[in-house]
C-alpha cells in the first residue's frame, strides 16, 4: 500500500474523528507514519488485533467499519437467509469496545443484515455460546484477550461457534483487500436501527440460557452440592467480563465458598492494578496471592479479560503453586478419565484435542485410555474445527480440548475455549481431590511418576513495527535454512517445518508430509521425545519459542530443561548476529 497516500488522505479528511487527528498530527518520524499506514491489520491467530490508535495499520473507528463492511459483503454474498440469520456482536470491557461493538452493528445493519447485540460486556465464550443458540451466521468479539490496555481486536465465528478458520478468513481478506474508502463508511444511528428491528439488544436472557448449558460440565453434579460449601475459592476477573457468569456458574452447582477479588471486579480499561492480565503470567496472580495468604482460600482461579483463558494458583500450606496451562490441562483431563471410566463410558469412543506446541504428558495419559489424540496448529479454532468434523464424520465424540495458552474447552455448545467451563471443572476436581484426602500437586505428581516428568518452558522475543516483522520472518528462515543436526548435547531427531510441509528424519534424510495447513512453524523433535518449537505470535508482534522436556525425574527434566534453551537462545544469538534474547 502506498503509505503515504494513505497518510495524506487520513490527514486531509476534513470530519476526521478529533481525538485520531490530534494523534496524527503529532506523529513526526517518517518511520512511524509508515507504520501505520503500511497496510491495514490482517487476521492473525484470533481474528483481527491490534493497538489502539490512528492509522490503517490500528485498531480505530476506521478500521473497525472497513472490517464490517467487508463481514457484510460476505454475509450478502450468502444470500437472502444469511442475512435474516445474521450476526450477534458481544464486546469486552476494553477502551472502546462498546464503540467498536456498536459501529459493527450500524455498518452491518446499514447493508441489511439483522444483529443481536449484546447490551453490556460478556466473556468471548458466551459470545461464541449465542451463535449456536441463536442460530445467527456469524459472530463478532470485540476484544484483545489478555493483551495490554492499548490493543483490541476483532474477533469472527462462523456458524458453528467456532473462530473462522483460513478458508473463510481468506475469502474474507480477499473481500477486504478491496475496500479501502473506510473514512466514508455511513450509516444511521443505532436506535433507529433498534426501532426498525434490524438491531436485537440482549441481556440477562443471554445469560441464562449458557447457565443452563453450564451445568452439563459438571461430572458428579451430588459431590458439589453437598460438599461444595468446603472449598474456599478466591476469584479474579483481572477487571475483566469473568465475574457475572463464573460466580453465578459455580453457585449453582454448589461452590458458595467463592470471593470475588474486589479490587480487580471493577472493569477497569486500564487493568490498572496488573501490567499484563494475562493469567499466563504470574504477576497477574499478585494481588490474589496477597489476599489469599490472608484470607485462607485454597484454590485461586483468575480468567483474563475476555475471560476464555483460566489461570490456577493452589495455596498449600499458604504457599501459592502456580499451575501452568499444560499442568491444569491434564489435571482436567486425568478428571474427565477418572470420572468416564466411573460412569462405564468406553473412552475409546472419544477424542481429544490438543495443539502441537502443547505437551505431550495429555497424549500419553490419553493413549492409555485408548482415547484418540487429534493434533491441530496453534488456535483455538482449530480444536474448535475438529468437533465438527468429527460430528460430519459421524465418528468419535468429543471429550476435551486444550492448550498451553490456559485454554480448555470441556463440554461442545460452545466452540472455542471457556475458562468458565473449565473454572466450573478445577473447583470440582479440586473438592473431589481434598475429599479422597489429595492434593492437586500430589495428584499432579503421581501423573509424572506414571508417565514421566514433562516440563514446559516459553520464551518470547519483541519485534515490534514493520522493521520488527521482517526482522523475525528473516531470523525464522534463517532456522529453516541453517542444517542444525544437534542443540547442545541433544541430536535432533525430526526436524518438522509446518510451512514447506515436510517431516525430515534427520539420521537418515528421508521426508513423510505433514497433514496440517501450512503454517510458520518449525519443530524440532529429539531422541528422548524433548523439543523445541518456534512460530510467530499470530496475537503480538513476538516470536514465541516453546521448550519440552520429558525425563524420569523432576531435577533430571529441569537440567535438561537448562542446557537445552541456553543451546538454542545462543545458537539464535549468532544467527541473528545481535542478541535477541528476552524472557517472558
Ligand atoms: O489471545 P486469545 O486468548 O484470543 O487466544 C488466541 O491466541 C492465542 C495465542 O496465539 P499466538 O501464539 O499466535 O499469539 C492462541 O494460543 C489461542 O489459540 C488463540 O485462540
Ligand atoms: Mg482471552
Amino acid at each position: 500500500m502506498d503509505w503515504v497516500k494513505k497518510y495524506n488522505e487520513w490527514m486531509h479528511q476534513p470530519d476526521l474523528d478529533a481525538r485520531l487527528k490530534k494523534e496524527l498530527l503529532l506523529i513526526e518520524k517518517e518511520s512511524e507514519k509508515e507504520d501505520r499506514f503500511y497496510d491495514y491489520l490482517a487476521f492473525g491467530t484470533g481474528g483481527i488485533r491490534g493497538q489502539l490508535g490512528v492509522g490503517t495499520n490500528r485498531m480505530n473507528i476506521y478500521t473497525i467499519k472497513r472490517t464490517a463492511k467487508g463481514l457484510a459483503q460476505f454475509i450478502a454474498d450468502q444470500g437472502v437467509e444469511a442475512m435474516k440469520a445474521g450476526v450477534v456482536i458481544g464486546y469486552d470491557n476494553r477502551y472502546q469496545s462498546r464503540e467498536f461493538a456498536e459501529w459493527t452493528a450500524r455498518v452491518l445493519a446499514s447493508a441489511g443484515v439483522h444483529v443481536s447485540l449484546m447490551a453490556r460486556m460478556c466473556p468471548t465464550p458466551e459470545l461464541a455460546f449465542l451463535v449456536r443458540e441463536l442460530h445467527t451466521f456469524a459472530g463478532v468479539m470485540i476484544t484483545a484477550s489478555h493483551n495490554p490496555g492499548d490493543y483490541n481486536g476483532f474477533k469472527v465465528y462462523g456458524n458453528d461457534g467456532g473462530q473462522i478458520t483460513l478458508e473463510m478468513a481468506g475469502e474474507l481478506s480477499k473481500l477486504l483487500s478491496a475496500i479501502d474508502d473506510e473514512l466514508t463508511i455511513k450509516a444511521d444511528s443505532l436506535i433507529s436501527y433498534i426501532l426498525a428491528g434490524d438491531v436485537d439488544l440482549l441481556d440477562e436472557q443471554a445469560d441464562a440460557l449458557y447457565l443452563k448449558c453450564l451445568a452439563e460440565v459438571s461430572q458428579n453434579k451430588e459431590l458439589a452440592k453437598q460438599a461444595g460449601s468446603q472449598l474456599s475459592i478466591l476469584y479474579t476477573p483481572l477487571h475483566g467480563t469473568g465475574e457475572a457468569l463464573i460466580t453465578k456458574g459455580l453457585a449453582h452447582a454448589g461452590f458458595t465458598h467463592l470471593t470475588v477479588l474486589a479490587s480487580q471486579a471493577d472493569g477497569d480499561p486500564g487493568f490498572s492494578t496488573t501490567t499484563f492480565p494475562n493469567p499466563e503470567v504470574r504477576t497477574a496472580f499478585d494481588l490474589s496471592v496477597e489476599t489469599a495468604v490472608s484470607d485462607g482460600a485454597e484454590l485461586i482461579l483468575g480468567t483474563d479479560p475476555d475471560s476464555d483463558r483460566l489461570g490456577v494458583v493452589l495455596m498449600e500450606n499458604k504457599v501459592p503453586v502456580y499451575l501452568n496451562g499444560n499442568q491444569v490441562g491434564v489435571l482436567l483431563l486425568s478428571y474427565l478419565i477418572e470420572e468416564a471410566v466411573r460412569q462405564r463410558k468406553d473412552l475409546s469412543d472419544y477424542f481429544i484435542a490438543k495443539t502441537i506446541v502443547t505437551s505431550d504428558l495429555g497424549k500419553k495419559l490419553a493413549e492409555k485410555y485408548q482415547l484418540e489424540v487429534r493434533e491441530t496448529l496453534t488456535g483455538f479454532k482449530y480444536i474448535g474445527e475438529q468437533i465438527k468434523v468429527a460430528e460430519k464424520e459421524g465418528s468419535k465424540i468429543f471429550l476435551f480440548g486444550y492448550e498451553e495458552s490456559n485454554g480448555y474447552l470441556i463440554k461442545p455448545f460452545v466452540r472455542d475455549k471457556d475458562a468458565i467451563q473449565a473454572a466450573l471443572l478445577m473447583a470440582e476436581l479440586s473438592l473431589a481431590c481434598k475429599q479422597n484426602d489429595l492434593t492437586l500437586t500430589q495428584k499432579l505428581e503421581q501423573i509424572y511418576e506414571e508417565f514421566g516428568f514433562f516440563l514446559e518452558e516459553l520464551d518470547t522475543i519483541e519485534f515490534p513495527g514493520k522493521i520488527g516483522l521482517q526482522k523475525m520472518s528473516d531470523l525464522i528462515s534463517l532456522i529453516r535454512q541453517t542444517p542444525i543436526m544437534e542443540i547442545g548435547h541433544k541430536k535432533v531427531l525430526i526436524k518438522e517445518d509446518y510451512l514447506t510441509g515436510d517431516k525430515l528424519f534427520m539420521a537418515t534424510g528421508r521426508t513423510e508430509r505433514l497433514e496440517l495447513p501450512k503454517s510458520d512453524v518449525i519443530k524440532f523433535v529429539f531422541q528422548d521425545d524433548s523439543w523445541i518449537c518456534i512460530r510467530p505470535s499470530g496475537t503480538e508482534p513476538k516470536c514465541k519459542i516453546y521448550y519440552s522436556t520429558c525425563a524420569g525425574s523432576y531435577e533430571e527434566s529441569s537440567t535438561d530443561m537448562l542446557a537445552m534453551k541456553q543451546s538454542f537462545q545462543s545458537l539464535i544469538n549468532d544467527l541473528n548476529r545481535e542478541p535477541v534474547y528476552q524472557t517472558l
